[in-house]
C-alpha cells in the first residue's frame, strides 16, 4: 500500500513549550481519516507540521515521500474558517481561485479559472460562481472554502474543522462531498463532532499532545469521553501507526 504522509518520532514545541511528543505516524494512499483531541491539543499543529508551515524540532515528515515543502503544492488546505478574515468584496469565483495562487502572485490563468469552476462544481456551487462570498450562508461559505483547498487539485486534502457553526444537515452534505472525493484523494481532517464523523471516517487519530490511531470500529461513547475528558492511556485501541508501533504511558 503506498504511503501519503509518514512522520517518524516528531516532537515540536512553541518556545519550551512541548505541543506534540514523539508522534510516528503512517497514512496511506486514499485514507480518509479523522484528527480529534481536546482544545489545544496539537491538532491543528500537526496539519502545519504536514504542510511544512513549521517544522519539527525532533524527528522526521515525509509527504509523497518528499518533504512536506517540496510536498505543498500537492496539498489542499482549508484552514479553521474563524480564522479566515474575508472582510472584502470577493466573488466565490475569486475566493476559490486564491487557492490557484503561486508564489503569492495575483495572476490567474484560463486553466487556473476552468479549475476553479471545476472546483465549485464539486461543491455544488457552480450557480454561485459570481455571487459576493460575504452574502452566503455558513454551510455554503464552508463549500467554497473545500472547492478553495480543492482548486490546484491535491493529491491529499487537509480540512480544519470544515463544519464548524453549520447545522447537522449541511455538515451531512459536506461530509459527503468530502467521502465522494475520497474515491481520488486522501483526506485528513480535525473535526470536534466524532460521534457523527465516525460513519464517514476510516480511521480516528487522537491527538493529545501524544497520538494514538482508532479504526472507527472502536469509536464509542467512553472512547469520546476519554479522549477529551480522560487520560489518553485510558483509551483502548487496536492501532494501527509507525512501523514500530507506539506506546503511551
Ligand atoms: N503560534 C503559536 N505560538 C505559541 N503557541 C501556540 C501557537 N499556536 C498554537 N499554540 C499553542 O499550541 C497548543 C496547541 O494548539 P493547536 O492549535 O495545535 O491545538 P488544537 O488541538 O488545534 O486546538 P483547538 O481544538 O482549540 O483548535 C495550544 O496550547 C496553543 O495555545
Amino acid at each position: 500500500m503506498e504511503t501519503d504522509i509518514r512522520l517518524k518520532n516528531v516532537s515540536f514545541a512553541y518556545k519550551k513549550q512541548p505541543i506534540l511528543e514523539n508522534i510516528s505516524l503512517i497514512i496511506p494512499r486514499k485514507e480518509f481519516a479523522c484528527i480529534v483531541g481536546p482544545n489545544g491539543g496539537g491538532k491543528t499543529t500537526l496539519l502545519k507540521l504536514i504542510l511544512g508551515l513549521i517544522k519539527p524540532d525532533t524527528g522526521q515528515i515525509q509527504v509523497l515521500g518528499m518533504s512536506p515543502e517540496k510536498a505543498r503544492n500537492r496539498m489542499g488546505y482549508m484552514p479553521q474558517y474563524a480564522y479566515l478574515d474575508m472582510n472584502f468584496p470577493a466573488t466565490v469565483l475569486d475566493v476559490v481561485l486564491m487557492g490557484c495562487l503561486k508564489n503569492n502572485i495575483f495572476w490567474f490563468s484560463a486553466k487556473d479559472r476552468s479549475r476553479a469552476m471545476d472546483a465549485i462544481d464539486t461543491v455544488g456551487m457552480t450557480s454561485f460562481a459570481q455571487t459576493g462570498f460575504n452574502a452566503l450562508s455558513g454551510g455554503q461559505k464552508q463549500r467554497v472554502l473545500i472547492a478553495r483547498a480543492l482548486c490546484s487539485r491535491p493529491d491529499i486534502l487537509l480540512l480544519d474543522e470544515p463544519t464548524a457553526n453549520v447545522d447537522h444537515e449541511t455538515e451531512e452534505n459536506l461530509f459527503s462531498i468530502l467521502k465522494a472525493l475520497n474515491q481520488n484523494m486522501t483526506i485528513l481532517v480535525v473535526s470536534h463532532d466524532l460521534g457523527f464523523v465516525s460513519k464517514y471516517v476510516k480511521t480516528v487519530i487522537c491527538v493529545n499532545r501524544r497520538l494514538v490511531i482508532h479504526p472507527t470500529t472502536d469509536v464509542d461513547g467512553t472512547m469520546i469521553k476519554d479522549i477529551y475528558y480522560g487520560d489518553l492511556k485510558m483509551v483502548r485501541h487496536d492501532h494501527r501507526c509507525s512501523e514500530e508501533g507506539h506506546c503511551h504511558d
